[in-house]
């Protein structure tokens, strides 16, 4: 068997063309433009190369950018004082604060200052505690990107056998509640999970969201399951020359995609959706703030 591939580069686009639509419509009907500001603190080079797609898609897709872009010995008062200004600004909807901070500051402080109708990265504790108890939230990029594309390719995901491989806030806990809240039967492994390849085995889904580089191989895949490998992960790759890298996922693609029924590859299949899925999350974000009906297809 070869697993049918979800290219999340096109179902990027996609999405960003429906945010497209909503936000020239929410001009066209009400005078509005979405706004959303990205904070980066320190030179992290990923980070710098992801805020800047952000800034750029956000522009692309009709809405207002603007970047905060700050020395990586910021005190945590000053970017407090940034994110104050944020939530009091009312032309700002969605405010990102780009992850990882550098280590003298405090993310879970810095990330609960934010207002949390304007956490379009759904960290804010009052946005996980919504999200957990099925409320109506704003809803982390990355498992809402996931959760869009498994959708799609399976309709309805009721009664499915589901395994998240990883617990982290970001990715792992928010993706295990957005599959039960759609019906799935949702285990959480991790690396003290005892016989991990054969709870792997049992899954309809598997979703791996572990950080590390192809640790889920083919023959932990259950045959026709869907697999979603939220792993990014640079190595060295010496055979390209000097000085080069390549990306992997955490799942071995090869090996899994000779058996898995459908699977996202590393880059072009869970990376783009985190961007558009932050889009949405700012039109959304817009419309509730002014009382307007949210986008459909566009939230969890
Ligand atoms: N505040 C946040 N910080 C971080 C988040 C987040 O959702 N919110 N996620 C990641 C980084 N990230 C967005 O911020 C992100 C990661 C990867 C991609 C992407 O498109 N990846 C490409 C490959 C890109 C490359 O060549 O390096 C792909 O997978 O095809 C987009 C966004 C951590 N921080």
């Amino acid at each position: 068997m070869s697993a049918q591939v979800i290219d999340g580069k096109a179902f990027a686009a996609k999405v960003r063309g429906q945010v497209a639509e909503g936000v020239s419509k929410l001009k066209t009907d009400h005078d509005l433009v979405p706004g959303l500001a990205v904070v980066l603190v320190g030179e992290d080079p990923a980070s710098e190369v992801y805020v800047r797609s952000k800034g750029k898609m956000t522009v692309e897709v009709g809405m207002k950018s603007v970047e905060h872009r700050l020395d990586a010995d910021t005190s945590e008062a000053d970017l407090l004082a940034i994110i104050k200004s944020l939530n009091e600004d009312a032309t700002i909807h969605g405010i990102l604060v780009q992850l990882p901070l550098p280590k003298h500051l405090n993310e879970d402080l810095v990330i609960n200052s934010i207002d949390p109708a304007k956490d379009v990265d759904g960290f804010h504790i009052s946005n996980v505690g919504l999200l957990g108890t099925g409320q109506k939230s704003m809803v982390p990029c990355t498992p809402l990107g996931c959760l869009m594309m498994l959708r799609d390719h399976h309709g309805s995901l009721s009664g499915l056998d589901a395994v998240v491989v990883g617990r982290s806030n970001i990715v792992g806990k928010p993706m295990a509640q957005l599959l039960l809240g759609d019906s799935c039967t949702v285990t959480i492994a991790h690396s003290r999970t005892k016989d991990l390849p054969d709870v792997v085995r049992r899954a309809d889904i598997v979703v791996a969201a572990v950080g590390r580089p192809e640790m889920v191989p083919g023959d932990w895949i259950k045959p026709g399951a869907t697999v979603i490998d939220v792993g990014i992960n640079r190595l060295d790759a010496p055979e390209k020359g000097e000085g080069k890298t390549r990306l992997v996922g955490d799942v071995h693609y090869e090996s899994a995609a000779a058996v898995a029924g459908a699977i996202t590859p590393v880059p072009g299949g869970v990376g783009p959706m985190t961007i558009a899925c932050l889009l949405a999350n700012t039109l959304t974000a817009c419309c509730r703030a002014n009382g307007l009906p949210e986008p459909e297809g566009l939230t969890a």
